[in-house]
């Protein structure tokens, strides 16, 4: 028995709080080279901002130990497991993962937000510490474990697809189908996943690790595909791209960095078909246990993330909220950058759910939202003398169907990330009130500007409370304006057109 490598509880644990702590703060380097490049291609005005932030807020949270994004996701831990290898513990396996994540999600100096809720059929209570979390185990030869972490955000797992295909139908046709409903929510520039064959459950399963691979997709041009699945990768890759939705849906020409594919043998009668996008925190690690200890990963050299340093647009508009009209947002026009001083209240899915109950019930509402902007968002608790953790939007797509509701309330503005919906437009165009966008995956960045923070409603609820910030020259665009122009239908239209007018990606994908 001695060619048994024993692994201790506590090695797992250590090891795997330490790659959630890692992965929280540093962006993997493939990625931010591939941003980086994407950067400097970049020619959406507006798209290149996008960009700018979120390489910005990426140099900020590695230097200063802070998520990247206030959704440090649901974590997924990914196993292969040696056939030799013992884990020396009377947990279950699920058990010791999770107790590293409660360690890594608590870390008294980067507290990562819970947003994991148990029973989410219905009371969706919030478990406080992250658990439980995602866990698969492959068994392999050897005497070593290999292990991904990762930490899926929300707003990108929401996006995910399948579909039990026909042997003949076409797989480039359907990615090209459901990008468009797969909006902004999703955080692009990013990566999709797809996993093609297997069962249903096996399909998305291979999507999900085909996101662990790192990026390559320019050497793999470079060298010309060599095989049917690498061809495949390019073809998606040229094809989403020529879409023009660009960076946040802001038009552009990076939507996705790369294209991974996994595939596995199916059933003749069908080909299933997974796409799992990952968003721009684009969070995981991989570590190997061999039994001599925990893994810690090294940190990364900061000279190799781009020199980009975002500063706000000097011909922005100054806005105070404080004094805020519907004349005032009357006068914004789709794709104005806005910096907003004063105070503003927070909201997101299950405030919006509990303002309509109370609604419906004839309850009288805590907070009065006549004249108020409200910020879709669920921030990281603080740490260490800050006012508030990281705290980027969250996809304001999901809180459409409350927007009547909320502005019958007398609602002036909205701030969120990603498209409003067709019906949601219309509402704000009928109110003459606005929806402004923030960079989803700047959250560190943005929650500078955030000067105070309270609680003022629904504190029961965490995250998910209703906040007062104080903010001081927050940066927004002007997504939908008060006539509903709409940046994200707009824009990508445009730039879809130019892209194939004037060839824009040829020079960029050769
Ligand atoms: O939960 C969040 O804060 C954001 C979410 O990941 C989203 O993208 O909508």
């Amino acid at each position: 028995m001695s060619d048994i490598t024993t692994i201790t509880e506590d090695d797992l644990i250590d090891s795997i709080s330490d790659a959630l702590q890692y992965i929280s703060y540093y962006h993997p380097l493939d990625y931010i080279t591939a941003l980086g490049e994407a950067y400097e291609a970049e020619q959406g005005p507006a798209a290149k901002d996008a960009i700018a932030q979120i390489l910005t807020n990426s140099r900020m949270c590695a230097e200063g130990h802070r998520p990247i994004c206030q959704d440090t996701g649901i974590v997924n831990v990914m196993f292969k497991w040696g056939q030799n290898c013992h884990l020396d513990s009377q947990r279950p396996l699920q058990d010791v993962v999770d107790e590293g994540v409660r360690r890594a999600y608590n870390h008294p100096e980067n507290k990562l937000r819970a947003s994991i809720l148990a029973d989410p059929a219905f009371t969706r209570r919030n478990t406080r510490d992250n658990t439980p979390s995602v866990v698969s185990v492959e068994m392999v030869p050897g005497n070593t474990v290999e292990i991904d972490v990762a930490a899926k955000g929300g707003g990108s797992e929401n996006k995910s697809k399948f579909k039990m295909m026909n042997p003949s139908d076409n797989i480039v046709e359907w990615v090209l189908e459901q990008l468009p409903s797969m909006g902004a929510g999703w955080c692009p520039p990013g990566m999709l996943g797809i996993g093609i064959g297997g069962t249903a459950e096996h399909c998305m399963k291979l999507a999900k690790q085909s996101l662990m691979d790192p990026i390559d997709m320019g050497q793999l041009k470079a060298r010309g595909p060599q095989s049917d699945i690498e061809k495949l990768r390019i073809d998606i890759f040229d094809a989403v791209n020529a879409m023009g939705i660009g960076a946040q849906g802001l038009g552009g020409l990076s939507t996705v960095l790369d294209v991974k594919i996994l595939d596995w043998p199916c059933h003749a009668a069908g080909k299933p078909v997974a796409m799992i996008p990952n968003c721009a925190a684009t969070r995981h690690a991989h570590f190997t246990l061999d039994g001599s200890g925990p893994s810690y990963l090294p940190a990364p050299d900061l000279d190799a993330w781009p020199k980009v340093n975002w500063q706000p647009d000097a011909a922005a508009k100054r806005v105070d909220l404080d004094h805020l009209t519907p004349e005032i947002v009357n006068s914004w026009e789709d794709g104005d950058r806005l910096l907003l001083s004063g105070k503003m209240l927070t909201g997101r899915d299950a405030a919006h759910k509990r303002i309509k109950e109370m609604l419906d019930k004839g309850e009288e509402l805590p907070v009065d939202f006549r004249g108020r902007a409200i910020y879709y968002v669920g921030p990281v608790d603080p740490v260490m003398g800050e006012v508030v953790g990281p705290a980027g939007p969250t996809t304001a797509t999901r809180m459409d169907v409350f927007t009547e509701t909320m502005l019958d309330l007398g609602l002036l503005a909205m701030i969120g990330k990603a498209e409003r919906g067709h019906d949601a437009v219309e509402v704000i165009a009928r109110y003459k009130v606005a929806y402004l966008m923030a960079t989803g995956g700047a959250a560190y960045l943005v929650s500078r500007a955030i000067k105070e923070s309270k609680v003022v409603a629904f504190e029961d609820l965490g995250m998910e409370a209703i906040y007062e910030f104080t903010v001081q020259d927050m940066p927004v665009t002007v997504a939908v304006d008060a006539r509903g122009n709409n940046v994200h239908t707009l824009a990508p239209a445009k730039w879809r057109k130019k892209i194939a007018e004037e060839g824009l990606l040829e020079p960029y994908l050769a």
